[in-house]
């Protein structure tokens, strides 16, 4: 495409060199340029792209899209912008041919359960008949192509890019979770949404965000979007958990048409007579698609909200009820979600993600109702990450454990035993004492696994999913879920 044809993209306060240059690619990364690219310099927190123009134009970049002036070689394409990071969204997304007109595009926002409810709409869309993108933590999806991810939501070029890959392979709705540093550094800035889905928001991110205040504000942001004249789906749909505090912020910013889902609050469609066991969650729904009984295999009050959520949204687009409930009823949800680990041990061993205050409160309590002995947390909290959190979590793991080990999590560049000892901080406020520390995450596992008698639940929180754990800046292999079997299985060893 020609560079000037593409510039039509942007509101560029300035431009020149050979503005019919043709671009072949676009790169926000200096080293992921290639002949005949345009490269956008990006000032991100660490780096600043400016600093990379020359080893862009080395590479073969044509032409440079930047926010300050940098003196170029004569000829080369060049334009100014005041925000590269939504240059380069817009840009991207008139490249790739605006993918996100070209099929439903569904955003999940929220501190938690954007990736279990994507997936559980996935289910939905894909039993209904419809060919399915997924975008999110755990993996990319076109149909069955499983895709791995660098990011929750990828950076604007790369999620273009997907998206473009999506339409050549004829995907009719693609599913997406739609994190809070996206929305705030513009990563879906060119991509119009059908429908979003507002799941909750609780404290998290705040070595990122200001304070609570700007971390709403830039979920808000997707619900502002929705029917806006000029938005190119006049009639977009909002989806909202009444139950949230925040809903009427999200009720009044958003555009298009509202429906709410809820348990406690009046709502469009509503849970009731909840029942909550080990191996499911159990209740009916209520409301503006009539009324029907769900039988779900994944479990926790907080699953009832997803489920909701992916109710009401897959409802509001058109799928009839029945079919709602018979994909619900089958979804397993996402992996390392209270994914229990089964050697036929007589105590249960769960793997969970919660790496919230909200998440592992929400976590323990579910574990709670299914506890017949004692309940035995293991935990850590991540590094470069928000550190106003952890006390919190370590009050929450007292509040509601009879025993905790806390450990190590992503410790990342910073001190493990620091981090762990941020978390001791809140078991002290509290008064509580039985606890112990255990840096080594494998060792953690094996003691709550050895500790671990008849009745009793071990929790293994805040990692899911991952296979890796991130020490410095090392990535090493790392699975709860196959620590926790490799620890049963030495136990029935040691027994036998
Ligand atoms: C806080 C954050 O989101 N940071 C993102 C941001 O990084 P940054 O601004 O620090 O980038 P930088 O390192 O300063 O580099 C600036 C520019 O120079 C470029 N560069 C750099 C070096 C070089 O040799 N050449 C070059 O061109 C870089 O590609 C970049 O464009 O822009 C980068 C490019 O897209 C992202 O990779 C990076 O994600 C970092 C790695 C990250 O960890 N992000 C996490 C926190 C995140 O986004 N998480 C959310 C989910 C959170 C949740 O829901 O719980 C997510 O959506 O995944
Ligand atoms: N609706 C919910 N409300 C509160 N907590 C939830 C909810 N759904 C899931 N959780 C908890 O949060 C954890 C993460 O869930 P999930 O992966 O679905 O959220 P997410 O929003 O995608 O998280 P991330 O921001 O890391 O991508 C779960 O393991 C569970 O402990
Ligand atoms: N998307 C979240 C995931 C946190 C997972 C937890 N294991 C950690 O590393 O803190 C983040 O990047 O903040
Ligand atoms: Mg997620």
């Amino acid at each position: 495409m020609l560079f000037r044809e593409l510039l039509e993209a942007v509101e560029a306060d300035a431009a020149g060199g050979d503005l019919n240059a043709v671009v072949e690619g676009i790169a926000y990364d200096s080293r992921q340029v290639r002949p005949r690219f345009l490269f956008v310099a990006i000032k991100g927190f660490r780096a600043d792209g400016h600093e990379y123009i020359g080893e862009a134009l080395e590479r073969g970049a044509l032409a440079v899209v930047m926010e300050r002036r940098v003196e170029l070689p004569p000829g080369v394409a060049w334009a100014l912008v005041p925000d590269a990071r939504r240059a380069l969204a817009l840009l991207s997304a008139r490249f790739y041919g605006n993918p996100s007109f070209k099929m439903k595009l569904i955003g999940v926002t929220g501190t938690n359960g954007k990736t279990t409810t994507t997936s559980l709409i996935a289910d939905i869309l894909a039993g209904a008949g419809c060919r399915v993108g997924l975008i999110g933590t755990v993996n990319n999806r076109i149909g069955d192509r499983v895709l791995p991810v660098k990011h929750t939501t990828p950076e604007s070029a790369d999620l273009q890019q997907l998206l473009h890959e999506m339409v050549i392979e004829k995907v009719d709705a693609c599913v997406m979770e739609v994190s809070s540093h996206a929305l705030a550094l513009h990563r879906v800035d060119g991509s119009e949404f059908d429908l979003a889905v507002f799941t909750n928001l609780t404290q998290d991110h705040l070595d990122f965000h200001r304070d609570m205040e700007d971390y709403l504000e830039s979920k808000l942001k997707l619900f502002k979007w929705l029917g806006r004249p000029g938005h190119k789906r006049e009639a977009g749909i909002a989806v909202i958990n009444a139950d949230d505090p925040h809903a009427g912020q999200f009720i009044r910013a958003a555009g298009g048409t509202v429906y709410t889902y809820g348990i406690k609050n009046a709502a469009d469609v509503r849970a009731e007579s909840i029942s909550i066991g080990a191996r499911g969650a159990c209740f009916g729904v209520a409301g503006k698609w009539g009324r029907l009984r769900l039988d779900l295999r994944i479990t926790g009050l907080f699953n009832v909200y997803n489920a909701l959520a992916a109710f009401t949204a897959s409802a509001a687009m058109g799928v009839p009820a029945e079919e709602i409930k018979e994909a619900l009823e089958k979804a397993r949800g996402a992996p390392g979600r209270f994914e229990m680990v089964d050697s036929g041990q007589d105590f249960a061993v769960v793997v969970d993600y919660a790496h919230t205050p909200d998440g592992l409160e929400n976590i323990l309590k579910t574990a709670r109702k299914i506890t017949e002995g004692r309940l035995i947390t293991v935990f850590g909290c991540g590094g470069d990450r928000d550190r106003t959190k952890r006390p919190l979590m370590g009050g929450i793991a007292a509040r509601y454990s009879d025993f905790a080990i806390i450990t190590s999590d992503n410790p990342r560049t910073e001190d493990p035993l620091k981090i762990i000892k941020e978390i001791e901080e809140g078991m002290k406020t509290a008064g509580w004492e039985r606890y112990v520390t255990e840096p080594d995450r494998r060792k953690a596992i094996r003691l709550a696994v050895e500790m671990a008698r008849r009745g009793d639940v071990v929790v293994i929180a805040g990692k899911g999913h991952e296979d890796y754990q991130i020490i410095g800046t090392r990535k090493i292999p790392f699975n709860d879920r196959r620590e926790a079997a490799a620890a049963l299985k030495e136990l029935k060893k040691a027994e036998n």
